[in-house]
């Protein structure tokens, strides 16, 4: 049995989460949602206000239903309407709980509930018998606690625990508490309050400052036993604390927290694809654990190293967060190790260091014209490479092509045969077939063009065209493939490599290049 204690997590996606401004939610989601949750293993579901609409009622509702593993909560203010509609809501639920709250904090008491203290304290006890008297499961939240004043805070938490709440909450509901300090709070709340062995210490941070997460954690190692969040951070405003860098973080530094969590990690990343699509919050690449680059490595050095060990570069699984796995994506940091990899992972091995070392710069010069080099840019790199041994008769060395509407189009290229550089010039229809005219013009091959095709290899405008050629001369055929991100040097290329290869079986030769 493990020594730890229970960290209950309480997502609030279905609520705080919903308060997002555009991230409404219908009855049919919240369902599909919580299934998600459930499957995540979260202790408690918020799954809604239920008396902000019949539509959310009707959501606590069907989600109180459905809902077996996991307990299902529904908010109400510190009246009764909203308490017994509540109530009314979660009644179909295995496990249920009401979640009732009054903010403590001088300026929302006095500005918005025109209550004194004593009189909040009146309504926070009303409301958690109220509440004790449908269900035994009640959390009385102090909203806006981060602001208020640590001696009431302790006489309202008292009564609230006196009147029958089990669980009580502490917020930071707008986000306005540094780590160490709220930490602090929490000890000293835990400390001071006679009956707080009665109750678990919750926290919930909003993100106003970008300290959810740490504040909560500060809350965590200073005795609070619940934390609540929601997927992918969503929530009012900047958000709230986000639950897989909470569980994680917990899980990932077992060495500094006396805490677990029973989610099943796995399920993580499903259930933050899910609500991105379900709310229409696209997640940051660079979001902690859910985001695309969470686990991908561009850099040549931190590929080296994950290569070698995959823990130099990596601090959690991919797989063990629902990851399919890590990724080394290729691009212009990449080095020689992750690209020989990649390539190797591809089934291509080169047999020299020196055509390696060609391909690499091929790949670099790639990369410096597109953002992201895919896997069937490698393929069309190592094929170039391959095609280019060193019997190859002809290659390109540079060209221009002019295109501009009403004018011929016309090519200028200089081109390599059998090791001398000649300067050819040609005009046609388009501007591919302005090269290719002008890479006949020196080669004379007699070659008829059977074939010619572009495919975009990857997608996006900087995407490498990839060409075939397919030239026939007295019954033999051959196909050359070219790649490039222009897709006219692609041709050319194409052609080129075509031609080498009917060379490599005989060609005729202009007179130009008769001294060659
Ligand atoms: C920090 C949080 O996240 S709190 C939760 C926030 N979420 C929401 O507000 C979403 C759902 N809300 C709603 O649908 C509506 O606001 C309702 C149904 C709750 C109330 O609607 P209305 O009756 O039209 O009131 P309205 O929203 O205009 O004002 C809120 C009223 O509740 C009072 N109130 C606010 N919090 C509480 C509370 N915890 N306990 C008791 N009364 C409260 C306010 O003082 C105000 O009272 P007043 O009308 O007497 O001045
Ligand atoms: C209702 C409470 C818990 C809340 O969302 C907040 O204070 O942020
Ligand atoms: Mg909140």
């Amino acid at each position: 049995m493990s020594a730890k204690d229970h960290l209950v997590i309480f997502d609030t996606t279905l609520r705080d989460g919903e308060q997002s401004p555009g991230a409404t939610m219908n009855k049919a989601e919240k369902l599909r949602i919580a299934k998600a949750l459930e499957k995540l293993r979260v202790d408690v579901i918020e799954a809604g206000f239920a008396i902000a609409s019949e539509g959310d009622f009707e959501a606590v509702k069907s989600i109180a239903e459905t809902i077996k593993e996991s307990t299902v909560c529904s908010l109400a203010r510190a009246v009764d309407v909203d308490i017994d509609r509540a109530a009314e809501a979660i009644r179909p639920a295995e496990r249920g709980r009401i979640h009732t709250f009054i903010a403590t904090s001088p300026i929302h008491m006095q500005y918005k509930l025109m209550l004194s203290p004593d009189e909040v304290i009146e309504q926070a006890v009303r409301a958690v018998k109220r509440a004790r008297s449908h269900v035994d499961d009640v959390e009385f939240s102090c909203e806006d606690a981060g602001r208020s004043e640590l001696d009431f805070l302790c006489r309202i938490i008292e009564a609230a625990i006196d009147a029958g709440a089990r669980t009580i909450n502490i917020p930071d509901t707008v986000g306005y508490a540094i780590p160490e300090q709220f930490g602090e709070t929490i000890r000293q709340i835990i400390h001071r309050v006679p009956n707080a062995d009665k109750a678990i210490f919750s926290v919930h941070c909003h993100n106003d400052l970008g300290l959810a997460v740490s504040n909560s954690l500060a809350a965590v190692m200073n005795g609070a036993r619940q934390v609540e969040c929601t997927i992918n951070g969503l929530g009012e405003r900047a958000g709230n604390a986000s639950l897989e860098e909470i569980v994680m973080a917990v899980r990932t530094r077992q060495d500094l927290f006396d805490v677990e969590t029973r989610i099943d990690a796995q399920h993580i990343v499903p259930a933050s694809r899910l609500v991105s699509t379900i709310t229409g919050f696209p997640v940051q690449p660079n979001k902690a654990i859910v985001g695309a680059n969470a686990f991908a490595h561009e850099s040549g050095i931190h590929q080296d190293g994950v290569i070698k060990h995959r823990e130099t570069y990596e601090i959690m699984r991919a797989q063990d967060v629902g990851w399919h796995t890590n990724s080394l994506v290729m691009g212009k940091h990449s080095g020689r190790n992750a690209f020989r990899t990649r390539l190797k992972e591809l089934g291509i091995e080169f047999e020299t260091e020196s055509e390696l070392n060609e391909a690499f710069s091929r790949f670099k010069a790639l990369a410096d014209l597109k953002h992201e080099i895919f896997d069937e840019d490698l393929q069309a790199i190592a094929s170039d490479t391959l095609q280019s041994e060193e019997d190859a008769r002809f290659s390109l060395v540079c060209m221009k092509v002019c295109s501009e509407t009403g004018v011929v189009p016309r090519a200028s290229l200089t081109l390599l045969m059998d090791g001398r550089e000649h300067k050819v010039e040609g005009e046609g229809s388009g501007p591919v077939d302005a090269t290719f005219r002008a890479i006949e013009s020196l080669v004379d091959s007699g070659c008829n063009l059977q074939l010619y095709s572009v495919n975009a290899i990857t997608s996006g405008t900087d995407a490498q065209g990839e060409v075939t050629v397919r030239l026939e001369r007295g019954g033999r055929i051959v196909n050359g493939v070219g790649a490039d991100t222009d897709i006219v040097i692609a041709s050319a290329k194409a052609y080129i490599e075509a031609l080498n290869q009917i060379s490599r079986g005989g060609v005729r030769q202009h007179p130009q290049a008769a001294d060659v």
